[in-house]
């Protein structure tokens, strides 16, 4: 953004430029944890690497950080190569799960410790030590041993050493799973709030989709050591390209149509009722044939009555507070799901058993990658 017109910036620099970069554990069989991703990671950026337990969002982040070294392909940071660097010469700095505070020091002396380790001064230090307490709002805590302060402190005052040497980059290893709800909702706030404030390159590892989608500028979903698609939060949950990504964040239906033409990025389809409509095309994909297509939830309508785009009768009807699930089976078998708003003025009428008839505006539906 230009802070002068409030106008994005067309031209962004790229941060870290990581390019077919493979990593190959040995052993028996050699464990394929990252198979040639690529990525580029701009400045200032929240850039959220997302996916489920073993697709390999820490070696990708331990590459980054220099604690493992990459079987082949290459990692950049601002056009200079970084895997000849040793961790403690990239301007990088980690935030792990753990903490890792050392629990006999202060606050102010584990915010202090790495930056006695590079020799500041000791004005600076001091300096900078304020800085960061005020800037993680913890400096009238200044003077507690880290083991008598609780768990979101704790995560608060490690965000505030890792930040202290002024990295360009920081590594956040799913820094919240250690924090009960609450907490973990107040401090995903505050990461984006530092994040902000610092300007500095977050690279922040979660496998909780509501957490990607609400702090990151972009986000890049993984599956089985590959990157699966990128894009900003609302790119990746109204379009996904595919249905691994489609079934990994948020709730979708999955319809099979028949593509009938393409123009551009939107294809006309015919569902199974015999309607035909237009779907969005996830980018460079060949779509023809037979071919399925996602739809979120609330994107669909429900109504009594067999008018709309489809039609079927209604199973379940399961009360959530804030919204109500109508399970539909339409006359294939396929199982389609509508959730609706609860409002005081919206009367609850339909029952199971019902002939219900669904429709959705005509742009909802995303065509899958095959
Ligand atoms: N040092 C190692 N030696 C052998 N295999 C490893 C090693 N570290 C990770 N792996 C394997 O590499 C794959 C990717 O692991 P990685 O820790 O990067 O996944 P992850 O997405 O971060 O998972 P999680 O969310 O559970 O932390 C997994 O199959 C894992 O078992």
């Amino acid at each position: 953004m230009d802070r002068r017109t409030g106008v994005r910036c067309q031209y962004v620099t790229t941060a870290i430029n990581v390019r077919n970069l493979r990593k190959v554990y040995p052993g028996q069989p050699p464990v394929v944890a990252l198979a040639d991703a690529s990525i580029q990671i701009r400045d200032n950026e929240f850039f959220t690497l997302l996916g489920p337990s073993g697709c390999g969002k820490t070696t990708l982040l331990r590459l980054i950080a220099g604690f493992e070294n990459p079987t082949s392909g290459s990692l950049e940071m601002h056009g200079q190569s970084l895997i000849e660097l040793p961790p403690y010469k990239r301007p990088i700095n980690t935030v792990f799960q753990s903490y890792a505070l050392f629990p006999h020091l202060t606050v102010a002396q584990n915010i202090s410790f790495g930056l006695e380790m590079l020799g500041k001064p000791k004005a600076e230090i001091a300096a900078t030590v304020d800085e960061m307490m005020a800037l993680v709002k913890m400096t009238e805590m200044a003077d507690r041993q880290t083991s008598q302060i609780s768990g979101g402190q704790q995560q608060r005052v490690a965000l505030a050493r890792a930040l202290a040497p002024k990295p360009k980059v920081l590594l956040l290893d799913e820094p919240l799973s250690a924090l009960d709800f609450k907490l973990r909702k107040d401090m995903q706030l505050e990461l984006k709030r530092l994040q902000t404030e610092t300007g500095i390159t977050f690279i922040f590892v979660t496998h909780d989709q509501e957490e990607a989608l609400t702090m990151s500028d972009r986000i890049a979903v993984m599956s089985a050591g590959t990157i699966r698609q990128i894009g900003g939060p609302r790119d990746i949950y109204d379009h996904p390209a595919e249905r691994f990504v489609a079934d990994f964040i948020g709730d979708t239906n999955f319809l099979k149509a028949d593509v009938v033409s393409v123009a551009g990025q939107t294809a006309m389809v015919r569902l199974a009722s015999g309607q035909t409509i237009a779907a969005r095309t996830p980018e460079g994909a060949d779509v023809a044939g037979s071919v399925t297509l996602a739809i979120r939830p609330e994107h669909a309508g429900i109504e009594a009555g067999s008018g709309g785009l489809l039609s079927g009768t209604l199973g379940e009807v399961v009360y959530f507070g804030t919204d109500t699930h109508y399970h539909v089976a339409l006359p294939d078998g396929t199982a389609f799901v509508v959730r609706q708003q609860n409002r005081p003025d919206r009367a609850d009428d339909l029952a199971t058993g019902d002939m219900v008839s669904i429709s959705f505006a005509p742009d909802v539906g995303q065509v899958l990658r095959d």
